[in-house]
């Protein structure tokens, strides 16, 4: 069976919405742990749970952990459309200088020693650009290419630079599922696996919460490079293309997740694909065309899981989106095709 994950966001997080998504399809939840605090996080497992039973199935409840991302620090969204300058403190917390500018402060201020003016910030899963206007020892003042809406806590990358500081340790992801143990998550997922070690102390902890406890997810060039070690030491391989892109640039993004896909597959280790499958339904009631081949395609070809992310946090019609994965995946991935 095919399986199809749901990220939950405001769009999806009301328990009826959860239900609606379960009885279309949905085999399982993602939750971002950068988003949420954990009470939050906590209370949208049990209603994920609760959902499930509504519609008379078990749903895998994952907890994506944030990893070692480098994000800004706003709790709240600044509309770029309005004020396109903003100033990044080096700090965890902005400097809240009198310029008035929107500030934003570094998860890891060391991000500071390698931004210089002209630099461009790749925010998010790069949906935001901003240019680097001028730079100082304590912060740097940007200016969006093209407006938007900068949501909370976005990772940030800077372009041809470092993708981010030396990988930290995973301590504040362990403290989180400490913080959780008594929560109703089935799993969680390590972003940015890129060696067997990293999941270790995950499986530690939860290792015994389910059969798909560990998903492992690969999303740099290293993770790809390392895929067997990694598929080997996790339950199920998650193939996250949003930070792919943004580590692999846009000539080798294909081939890398090709590979990685196929090398699961090799291992026979599940392997779940996820992000800007279905992006065109966000704001339109049509996927677009390029997206729809290539998702039937990795269908066809055998692969075993589907993420939704974007389509089910801030999509226009997430359980539109939701249902039409799920006839795609009967159309496409039924017992009995040939598969590659
Ligand atoms: N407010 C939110 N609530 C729930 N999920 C969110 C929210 N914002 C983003 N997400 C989800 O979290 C994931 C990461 O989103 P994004 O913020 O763009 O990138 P990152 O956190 O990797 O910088 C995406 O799958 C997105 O759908
Ligand atoms: C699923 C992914 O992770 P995140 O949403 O944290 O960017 C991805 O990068 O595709």
């Amino acid at each position: 069976m095919t399986t199809m994950y749901a990220t939950i966001g405001p769009a999806t997080r009301a328990p009826e919405t959860m239900t609606a998504l379960v009885r279309l399809g949905v085999t399982g939840f993602r939750f971002s742990a950068s988003k949420f605090g954990v009470a939050e996080l906590a209370a949208q497992a049990a209603d994920a749970e609760a959902a499930g039973r509504a519609a008379g199935r078990s749903v895998e409840l994952l907890l994506d952990l944030p990893g070692a991302k480098i994000r800004f620090t706003n709790a709240d969204s600044i509309d770029l459309g309005a004020t396109p300058r903003f100033r990044v403190s080096y700090a965890l917390k902005p400097t809240g200088e009198d310029d008035g500018l929107p500030d934003v402060g570094l998860s890891d201020p060391g991000l500071g020693d390698v931004i210089s003016p002209g630099d461009v910030l790749l925010i998010g899963d790069g949906e935001i650009a901003a240019r680097v206007i001028s730079a100082s020892g304590t912060h740097c003042v940007a200016e969006a290419l093209e407006g938007g809406l900068l949501g909370p806590r976005k990772g940030v990358w800077v372009t041809g630079r470092s993708r981010r500081l030396p990988a930290s340790s995973p301590d504040e992801d362990l403290a989180l599922l400490d913080g959780l143990t008594s929560s109703a998550f089935t799993g969680a997922i390590v972003s940015f696996a890129e060696n067997a070690a990293v999941l270790e102390p995950v499986r530690a902890r939860w290792g015994g919460r389910s059969a798909n406890s560990v998903m492992a997810k690969v999303e740099t060039r290293a993770g790809v490079a390392a895929v067997a070690e990694v598929a080997g030491a996790a339950d199920s391989v998650l193939v996250g293309r949003g930070d792919l892109l943004m580590d692999s640039g846009v000539l080798d993004f294909h081939a890398l997740c090709s590979a990685a896909v196929r090398e699961c597959r090799r291992l026979s280790v599940p392997v779940v694909v996820g992000t800007q499958l279905l992006s065109g339904m966000q704001s339109s009631w049509l996927p677009l065309r390029s997206e729809l081949s290539y998702l039937c395609g990795l269908l066809e070809s055998g692969v075993d899981g589907l993420l939704l992310t974007t389509e089910t946090t801030f999509g226009r019609d997430p359980l539109g989106a939701a249902g039409l994965m799920a006839d795609l995946i009967a159309r496409y991935a039924e017992p009995g095709l040939v598969r590659a």
